[in-house]
């Protein structure tokens, strides 16, 4: 049995991934962190550092928040405990500098996106770039996220980016705002602009919109439930054991 330590464990993606593990029958949940503390079956504690005291955890499981997860890596990774991370909000460099952190042998694993809808949207994306100048991401989520752009459109962009030919575009960019409308053309994102809307009635939905000559091409995802992140999840916390060092994408664990 893998066992699973769940940072955020009551949060929405938290409680989703609880039930997921729980009902897996090669993994079990032996502790929780979250300030918010609900009736489990397993033991909670306010801080990881007192969860990986108490409890022999093989693998981190974090959904927590921009500002929370640096500080529970730098507490498991050294401690040779294994991550799996959504939380997204985190830089390369500063996921590299945690990585760095872990002992031999520990494996870093972090994906913006679980679904493997997403992922192949990404995939589609890369594809599609080298054949369209003009590129911009869209993306949906609900009220209560905490970072904007999304984690999965700063990952899309930066995709687009290094897979497209030197930029030919003819999109108007900043310079066109009028005054008082400052953002209007979105978030730069390595050169790609990126435009988040927030709203009620959706979970997380992206459009990567490409143009040329007389033609767009639209590439759309929509996660109407968190279940759609649980097979992925469940993938990671299965391959970090086998794994070390960074790891970001799901598609490095996908077939
Ligand atoms: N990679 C992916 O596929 C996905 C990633 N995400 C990302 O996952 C993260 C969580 O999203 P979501 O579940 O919607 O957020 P929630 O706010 O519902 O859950 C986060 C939980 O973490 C708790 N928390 C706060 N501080 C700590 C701490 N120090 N230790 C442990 N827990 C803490 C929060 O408590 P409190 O409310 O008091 O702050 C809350 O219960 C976000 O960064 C989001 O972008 C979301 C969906 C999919
Ligand atoms: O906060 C969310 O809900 C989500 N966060 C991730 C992101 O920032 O890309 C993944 C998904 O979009 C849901």
């Amino acid at each position: 049995m893998i066992k699973v330590a769940v940072a955020g464990y009551a949060g929405r993606m938290g409680s989703a991934v609880v039930d997921a593990v729980t009902a897996a029958d090669d993994m079990t949940v032996v502790c929780g962190i979250d300030p918010h503390a609900k009736e489990t079956p397993f033991p909670v504690f306010g801080t990881l550092a007192e969860a990986l005291d108490a409890t022999d955890v093989d693998v981190l499981v974090d959904f927590t928040q921009p500002n929370v997860v640096a500080g529970n890596l730098s507490v498991a990774l050294p401690r040779g405990v294994d991550c799996v991370v959504g939380t997204t909000g985190l830089s390369n460099e500063t996921l590299e500098g945690l990585a760095a952190s872990a002992t031999p042998g520990t494996c870093l694993f972090y994906a913006p996106n679980f679904t493997t809808g997403a992922v192949l949207m990404m995939e589609f994306a890369k594809a599609a770039a080298p054949y369209f100048p003009e590129a911009e991401v869209i993306e949906y989520h609900h009220c209560n996220k905490k970072d904007a752009p999304s984690g999965t459109a700063v990952r899309t962009a930066e995709i687009i980016a290094k897979a497209r030919a030197p930029r030919v575009s003819e999109a108007p960019g900043r310079e066109t705002e009028i005054a008082g409308a400052e953002g209007a053309r979105g978030a730069l994102i390595d050169g790609v602009p990126v435009h988040s809307v927030r709203s009620m009635g959706f979970v997380a939905s992206q459009e990567v919109i490409f143009g040329s000559l007389g033609q767009t091409l639209t590439i759309r995802h929509d996660s109407w439930d968190r279940t759609s992140y649980m097979p992925g999840v469940l993938l990671g916390i299965r391959s970090v054991g086998e794994r070390d060092g960074l790891i970001v994408g799901l598609e490095n664990f996908m077939n």
